[in-house]
């Protein structure tokens, strides 16, 4: 970084730190100290999977759905997006599941086409969407279907301008821009800072293009990413019970599916 761009950078967290004063600074940090006590309250913690049960529902069904979210899921959180590759174990383990042929498995994730063809797309029995439902691959093919094409996408330049204004004033942060889906990413800034700066994205989003779309401004791990509110994992969900179930309002006897953040909860 050349001297100008460190004096500039300093500037700004300078401008930053004398916009409070002690009391507000204080205020503020034991808001977070109670919201972060209270998250500790397990009585809404998901209970553990029982294996045993799932070993013998699996055994008995003579159809399954799967349903696997891909970062933090399939790949551990890391802190370049382009990094979270699978491993072999994974990779040989979904080969297994999806080869039988009474097991239907699908990648539901955020990531683009290009990154799930590229990491998964050799498994021709998996089932891919990507970018939070916006896209679709069926087992067996190689076409993507496309459930955003009638969509208006004016509202994504004005959400480039909003996350450049972000990351301009947000030292590690990124853009990562999707066909339909885009994310700001701050895991390389600083924590804190970073979070401060997502609420305030957040409120401006929700503000000004969410008022003038139908888009929704959703919070990742250490990312914010908006897309159309009609397409999201739930939606896909809905579709691929209804598609691999056993006639008309029954879902397959066995479905598991795996997710590690609130856009997996549909
Ligand atoms: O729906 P998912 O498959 O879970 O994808 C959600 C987003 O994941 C990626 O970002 C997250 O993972 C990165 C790699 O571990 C991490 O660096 C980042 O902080 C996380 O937010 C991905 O880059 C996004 O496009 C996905 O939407």
């Amino acid at each position: 970084m050349s001297d100008k761009e460190k004096q500039d950078q300093h500037k700004k967290l300078y401008a930053h730190v004398v916009a409070n004063n002690v009391q507000s600074w204080t205020n503020n940090f034991l808001k977070r100290l109670l919201t972060n006590l209270s998250s500790f309250d397990q009585s809404f913690a998901t209970p553990a999977l029982d294996k045993t049960k799932l070993l013998l529902q699996y055994r008995q069904a003579k159809k399954r759905l799967f349903m696997f979210d891909y970062d933090g899921t399939l790949t551990p959180i890391v802190k370049d997006p382009q990094s979270a590759i699978p491993s072999d174990r994974v990779i040989r383990t979904l080969k297994t599941l999806a080869s039988d042929p009474t097991n239907s498995v699908w990648i539901i994730s955020g990531r683009d086409q290009a990154f799930l063809e590229e990491w998964m797309g050799h498994i021709s029995e998996l089932g891919l969407s990507a970018e939070h439902g916006s896209f679709m691959r069926h087992p067996n093919s190689e076409l993507w279907e496309n459930l955003t094409e009638t969509t208006d996408m004016s509202w994504q330049q004005e959400v480039i301008t909003v996350f450049q204004y972000y990351t301009e004033r947000t030292q590690g942060s990124f853009i990562e821009r999707k066909k339909i889906a885009l994310t700001w990413h701050y895991r390389r800034a600083d924590p804190e800072y970073g979070l401060y700066q997502a609420r305030h994205c957040q409120k401006h989003l929700e503000m000004t293009v969410a008022k003038k779309y139908d888009v929704e401004v959703m919070t990742g791990k250490a990312n914010l990413e908006v897309r159309p509110r009609f397409v999201n994992k739930g939606e896909i969900a809905k579709r691929l019970v209804k598609e691999y179930g056993d006639g008309p309002g029954k879902a397959p006897e066995f479905v598991l599916c795996l997710g590690d953040d609130f856009t997996d909860e549909g």
